[in-house]
């Protein structure tokens, strides 16, 4: 089936969204068609989280209409009425329960297979074997925990629940930004599953900020811009700069694509290291020596599990060193944990944002949140070091809206991403520990987000410990990079050697580069 010879699965007819005074979904016209992959792109704050959400009932438009395979939808949108019209959901939080089962996760949004009262075990592991068959887990035990499962297969049964009893030709699978969370190895997977999705007739919404997948899968592309439908063709009518140019507005353009790479500093290898670490193990990490010099950006990556989170939570105190030492500025440290970090100048950004920032709290409020010290007068909370340290922080990282008193919760997930960053970076700390900082960042944002870090980096020597599985972002960024393999340290390169060929080859021992 191709993407022109059948109708709409779902119709977008002149949506609109207003939250207060702002407009943030403006007359939107958009169709989805079976058998069709269909990226929806746009900036951070675009409005593509807000279509979606209209989408799946959990805003009601302020004008507009939504038809499903011709029937329109009364709206708010019924989340059962969608379901059972083949509309259905992965959203960036998969919503699986990762202590229990792949059939009890299953089960839990669908409903268990009973026989009289009682459960029916062997017809429910039976159900689960179709539905992870339908994603390709053939091989998959239903009794397996889901925390068990690496990332790519934990997507997959997402999408395996969100499949079960489709039609072919009637279905409609929206997914959010599925690969945000994936290494690069993984994504592939990923793809080839929704291709095979699409041949079989389902229309796939694809909401992404990867470019490279959009060119490598989509039928067709749209592009949300301030709440507006600013493109909407064939992907055959578009390429990589012509989309970037219309996903920033033109302006921003040159800024977003082919931006040199800062250049590297030159690591001194006699500079004394403001951190070090001697055989640290964890749970998972083995024995890693690692020396963190002053101004320096030194990356850890590698596949997903190779211990590149866990390594940030050790030196961080999230998480207890089961053997090994840490030294900050020569001095061995006895005791680790989240506040003495903090009192020491080693500050922490999460992969999660939600365990660093409060939604319900305003902007101003979460900017302040980790150096509340710093704005005590006289043992109050000096408003006017609160609003100067958040206006700062709103403009250097461009958040928008760049409104210090709105909610955390009402920005869109970058500018959210952005928030979090601002507040360790008000702390003027000695070390920052960077876990995955441009998740779910736009293009242009990436590179502002990157560019705070490196200004405070050159200006007063921070040191930073950035561990990403984002090659080309670390290929781009790093001084220095050390690659994880299985809880260990396996390569470093340095200088020439930072390519992204080279950091892949090392993350997939395709070569042992170290002994190169
Ligand atoms: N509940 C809300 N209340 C007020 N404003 C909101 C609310 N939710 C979203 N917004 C605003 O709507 C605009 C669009 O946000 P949306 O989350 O749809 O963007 P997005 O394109 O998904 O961005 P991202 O790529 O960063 O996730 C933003 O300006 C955001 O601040």
């Amino acid at each position: 089936m191709t993407s022109n010879d059948s109708s709409p699965g779902v119709e977008i007819i002149g949506l609109s969204k207003e939250f207060g005074v702002n407009r943030v979904l403006d007359d939107v016209n958009l169709e989805f068609r079976p058998g069709s992959i269909h990226a929806l792109l746009g900036a951070n704050g675009s409005g593509k989280s807000t279509l979606i959400k209209l989408l799946a009932g959990y805003h009601t438009p302020t004008t507009g209409s939504i038809r499903v395979h011709g029937e329109e939808l009364a709206l708010p949108a019924d989340p059962t009425v969608l379901h059972d019209a083949g509309v259905r959901f992965v959203h960036q939080d998969l919503g699986l329960i990762e202590s229990m089962s792949i059939a009890d996760n299953l089960a839990l949004a669908l409903g268990y297979e009973k026989r009289a009262a009682t459960i029916d075990w062997r017809r429910q592991r039976a159900t689960s074997i179709t539905d992870l068959a339908a994603v390709g887990l053939d091989d998959l035990d239903p009794r397996t925990l889901v925390g068990a499962l690496g990332p790519v297969q934990q997507t997959l049964v997402a999408m395996a629940r969100a499949l079960r009893g489709l039609q072919p030709g009637k279905g409609v699978l929206v997914l959010d930004e599925p690969t945000a969370r994936l290494p690069n190895a993984q994504v592939d997977e990923l793809l080839s599953r929704c291709r095979l999705l699409r041949d079989q007739g389902i229309a796939l919404i694809y909401v992404s900020h990867r470019l490279d997948e959009v060119f490598a899968m989509a039928d067709r592309v749209s592009v949300l811009r301030d709440g507006r439908l600013v493109f909407d063709d064939v992907i055959a009518a578009t390429d990589d700069q012509h989309l970037t140019q219309i996903i920033t507005g033109g302006a921003a353009a040159s800024d977003a694509a082919d931006i040199p790479a800062p250049a590297r500093r030159a690591v001194e290898p006699g500079t004394a290291p403001k951190l070090s670490l001697r055989g640290v193990c964890g749970t998972f990490v083995q024995d890693v020596d690692l020396d963190l010099r002053p101004g320096e950006v030194l990356a850890v990556t590698g596949l997903v599990g190779s211990g590149r989170s866990e390594l940030g939570r050790l030196i961080f105190g999230s998480q207890a060193i089961t053997a090994g030492q840490v030294r900050l500025r020569g001095r061995q440290l006895h005791r680790i944990s989240p506040k003495l970090s903090i009192e020491r100048g080693i500050g922490y950004v999460p992969q999660d944002r939600k365990q660093s920032a409060i939604p319900s709290f305003t902007l101003a409020d979460n900017l302040c949140l980790a150096s509340l010290d710093k704005h005590m007068s006289g043992g109050r909370l000096s408003s006017s070091s609160e609003r100067t340290v958040t206006a700062n922080a709103i403009e250097r990282l461009d958040v928008r809206p760049a409104d210090p008193e709105r909610l955390l919760g009402e920005l869109s997930g970058g500018n959210q991403q952005k928030i979090v960053l601002g507040k360790w970076l008000e702390l003027d700390l000695d070390v920052l520990i960077l876990d995955e900082p441009t998740y779910g960042v736009d293009v242009g944002a990436r590179k502002t987000i990157l560019e705070a870090v490196l200004e405070q980096v050159a200006r007063r020597e921070l040191s930073v410990l950035l561990l990403d599985s984002d090659i080309d972002l670390v290929a781009r960024y790093a001084d220095r990079v050390l690659v994880m393999r299985r809880g260990r340290i396996a390569t470093e390169l340095v200088g020439a050697e930072i390519t992204t060929e080279r950091i892949a080859a090392a993350s997939y021992a395709v070569q042992d580069l170290s002994t190169a």
